[in-house]
């Protein structure tokens, strides 16, 4: 059996936590707010695919967290926080973290995650992780509907060495029982080049969709917002270069193909701005036009898409 702490129990990691709590690991939770007072008050309820997977685990804030545990006494402990909440997070449970040994996985959106949280608790602690083809979201206090066939992936950041790999029994052990658990999961051994695979489609769609409050399918599937998307994407492939990662066509157009062949998901991002949330703008569209900007090429369609958000966003109402 797994103990595992999720760090942000909202749509991503509710849904994950509901499936290893399903197969009978024991998942504490962090949560605040209202969300907190329904998950203790009625327990953790995820709709997927027509039916409910309905739990009751120990859900903590932060404070209480630390009050109650130590680190060591889980297993890993998965961060799936908005990237807007993890400098603050990291800067919360920094001093408790540091009593421990236990590794940290990063399940967020974005390549500045892991080195943010590399700075606080040293790399050698730090797992690079994803969530793919997942559409999962917070429908009400305690409730959250997830949908696709929601996979991760993850492995030693920024990238296996040949010759240490500090965690390779935990991913091993974390990747079967996940799987076990219906959590179709995989190792890879260069996980920055993974999250940068997955900046690709997150740059392409996530803040035009905000813009424009369509889905990825139909953003991908008309004929002018395809052309943005794919440019943005472009424009995408280009920044990783100032992290020495290099992508290049191939994955250009496989990350097109696949954002387009996916189910019409409303994104993350989308969803934030319906709810008035803060958008992970910075951490997805930022983090391109600052690499560009250092590599002192243009990136035409990612900033006008964000200098349209920056106006929407200073609209009265
Ligand atoms: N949602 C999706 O479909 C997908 C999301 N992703 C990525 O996964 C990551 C997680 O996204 P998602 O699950 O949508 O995020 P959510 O906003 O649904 O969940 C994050 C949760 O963390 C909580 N939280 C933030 N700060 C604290 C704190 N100090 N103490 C306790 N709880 C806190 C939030 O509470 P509060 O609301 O009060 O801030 C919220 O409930 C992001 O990087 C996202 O881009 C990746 C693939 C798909
Ligand atoms: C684009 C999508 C749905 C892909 O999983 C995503 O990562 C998000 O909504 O943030």
């Amino acid at each position: 059996m797994l103990r595992l702490l999720m760090v942000g129990a909202g749509g991503i990691g509710g849904y994950y936590a509901a499936r290893l709590l399903d197969a009978g690991h024991q998942v504490v939770l962090t949560a605040r707010g209202e969300h907190l007072t329904a998950l203790r008050e009625n327990g953790l309820t995820v709709r997927y695919d027509g039916s409910d997977l309905v739990h009751r685990p120990e859900v903590s804030d932060h404070q209480q967290l630390i009050a109650r545990f130590h680190p060591d006494d889980f297993d890993v402990i998965v961060l799936a926080l908005k990237a807007t909440a993890t400098a603050s997070v990291v800067e919360e449970l920094g001093d408790w973290l540091a009593q421990g040994r236990v590794p940290v996985l990063s399940l967020q959106n974005g390549v500045d995650n892991e080195p943010l949280l590399a700075d606080a608790i040293g790399a050698g602690r730090v797992i690079g992780g994803l969530a793919v083809r997942i559409g999962g979201h917070i429908v009400r206090p305690g409730v959250i509907e997830a949908e696709g066939v929601a996979q991760i992936v993850m492995g030693e950041w920024p990238a296996a060495e040949r010759t240490a790999c500090p965690h390779q029994q935990l991913l091993e052990t974390l990747v079967s029982e996940f799987n076990a658990a219906g959590i179709p999961t995989t190792l890879s051994d260069r996980i920055r080049h993974e999250l940068w695979r997955k900046l690709v489609i997150n740059n392409g769609v996530n803040p035009l969709s905000a813009l424009t409050g369509l889905d990825t399918r139909s953003l991908t599937h008309h004929p002018e917002f395809s052309r943005i998307v794919y440019g943005m994407m472009a424009e995408t492939v280009a920044a990783s270069r100032a992290d020495g990662v290099n992508l290049g066509q191939s994955d250009l157009d496989d990350m097109f193909e696949l954002i387009s062949s996916f189910n019409a998901i409303k994104t993350s991002m989308l969803v934030d701005k319906e709810k008035g949330r803060p958008l992970e703008l910075d951490s997805i569209a930022g983090a391109v036009l600052r690499r560009c900007r250092d590599l002192g090429i243009e990136a035409p369609y990612t900033s006008t898409v964000t200098a349209l958000l920056a106006i929407e966003a200073e609209k009265p109402g």
